[in-house]
Order: structure tokens, then sequence, then C-alpha cells
């Protein structure tokens, strides 16, 4: 298929994806328990508590870390992780019920 110095490059680089992979879902499991431990506290939360001023406030902070995404690319990611968040959080509370 490749040269075998080619096959070896995508190899390594392959292995740095799987690291940054391992730190996003370290870093998304913290998110999603931190912005569970702020739906319990809300008056509304979960779903119906929804902030679309914070989320867009986010994503512009964001966009300045991350300039290859954008901001129109981060808010897609963002609203599914802002959305598996919710859910899982509903899911526990729901449990707890
Ligand atoms: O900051 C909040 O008010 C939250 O509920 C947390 C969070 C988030 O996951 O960052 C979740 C839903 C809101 O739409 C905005 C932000």
């Amino acid at each position: 298929m490749h040269d075998p110095t080619t096959t070896a490059e995508i190899a390594r680089l392959r292995e740095r994806i799987d690291a940054v992979d391992t730190r996003l879902a370290e870093l998304l499991e913290q998110r999603a328990l931190l912005a569970a431990r702020v739906q319990r506290l809300k008056p509304v939360g979960y779903f119906a508590g929804r902030d679309a001023d914070r989320e867009h406030g986010l994503v512009r902070r964001m966009a300045e870390h991350a300039p290859r995404l954008g901001a129109d690319r981060l808010a897609a990611i963002m609203d599914r992780v802002i959305t598996a968040g919710l859910s899982a959080a509903r899911e526990e509370a729901d449990r707890g019920r």
C-alpha cells in the first residue's frame, strides 16, 4: 500500500492521536461531571434549562484556542458534548428518584 516510511509515520501519528483521544475522553468525563453538578443547582436544569447565551460564549472562547476548527465547527461539536452531558445527568437524576 504505502512505502515503509509512510506506513511508520502513519502508525506514529495514530499513536499520538490515540494519546490525545485518551486525554479528550478524560476531559469530557470531567466536564460532564461538572455540568451535572450545575444542573442540580439550577432552578431549571437539564434540557429545559439550556442557556444559549452561555453556550455561544463558551464556543467563542474555545474558538480562540482552536483556529483550525473555528467557531461554527466547534459549535456543532459542543452541541453534541453538552447534549451528551445533559443526557448522562438526566439519566443519573432519574435513577436517583
Ligand atoms: O452553565 C450552565 O448553565 C449549564 O447548564 C452547563 C451547560 C454546559 O454543559 O456547559 C449545559 C447546558 C447549558 O445550555 C449551558 C451550559
